[in-house]
């Protein structure tokens, strides 16, 4: 079993768990679910095109940082000029909770992804209702009639949705109509690796109407000036800043480079 499938085994089981806990009626009375969502597919397009993200942990590296309140991380991204964040959710993996996205929404006003294991329609009422933006979809753990379902599910409530691959299978079955973003993830969930590489590699079967995002192991403005050329307009970025003792000043420092 891959780390990919065992997240997926497990995430089907906390699901299933708080379904049973949380009816989606209450999701559905959040004051959050009222909330004007914006465009994060927009913001990479008019902005700096920088998705910065909150990762307190990893299968792949377990300690990014421990220390630091979601708040401070989203407020210094804001200030940064990141076009959103991404706020990574699951618990068991990567130390995230819904109440991250929820602080993270409190204290910025900018695009936030909801990043997660989505496996249920449950999870994109979730997101909606901790104040996401945007939802994340994995193609290598989704049938494309699923990433068809739940990117309408979630165009309905008003969320953007990136759908992310890794080869050429994953990307041609996430070409559907109501996913907005088409992420290219530079690490291998299966085994960890990274190289940019990837993304060059898959970029040309990328239709021209999605927005294109380049995923993981960008740790240097000059990969971005590498990648643009490609018809990158997005970057999702982790752990280069998260890494440091002030990932807002990081990130501050990294845009005024573009
Ligand atoms: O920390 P990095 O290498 O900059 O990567 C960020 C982001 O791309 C990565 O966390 C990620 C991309 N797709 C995912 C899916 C699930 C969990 C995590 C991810």
């Amino acid at each position: 079993m891959t780390i990919l499938e065992k997240i997926i085994a497990d995430k089907r089981k906390e699901v299933a768990l708080k379904k049973q806990l949380i009816p989606t009626r209450q999701l559905e009375q959040s004051v959050l679910f009222e909330r004007e969502t914006r465009s994060l597919a927009k913001a990479l397009r008019e902005g700096s095109g920088i998705i910065a993200e909150h990762k307190r942990r990893s299968p792949s590296k377990s300690v990014i940082n421990n220390s630091l309140s979601v708040q401070d991380v989203a407020l210094g991204y804001e200030t940064a000029s990141a076009s959103g964040m991404s706020v990574l959710t699951d618990g068991k993996y990567f130390g995230g909770s819904l109440d991250d996205l929820l602080l993270a929404r409190a204290a910025t006003t900018f695009p936030l992804l909801r990043k997660e294991f989505i496996v249920d329609e449950y999870q994109i009422l979730e997101a909606k209702a901790h104040g996401a933006d945007a939802i994340l979809l994995i193609a290598a753990s989704l049938t494309r009639k699923e990433i068809e379902d739940f990117s309408a599910f979630a165009k309905a409530l008003h969320l953007d949705v990136l759908c992310e691959s890794h080869n050429k299978e994953e990307l041609l079955k996430s070409i559907v109509p109501n996913v907005d973003m088409l992420g290219i993830n530079n690490r291998n969930l299966k085994t960890f690796e990274v190289s940019i590489e990837i993304s060059k590699d898959l970029v040309s079967l990328i239709p021209n109407d999605f927005v294109k995002v380049s995923e993981s192991g960008i740790s240097s403005v000059s990969a971005i000036k590498e990648l643009q050329p490609y018809g990158f307009e997005g970057f999702l970025i982790g752990e280069n800043f998260m890494k440091t003792d002030d990932p807002g000043a990081s990130a501050k420092e990294f845009i005024e480079q573009l």
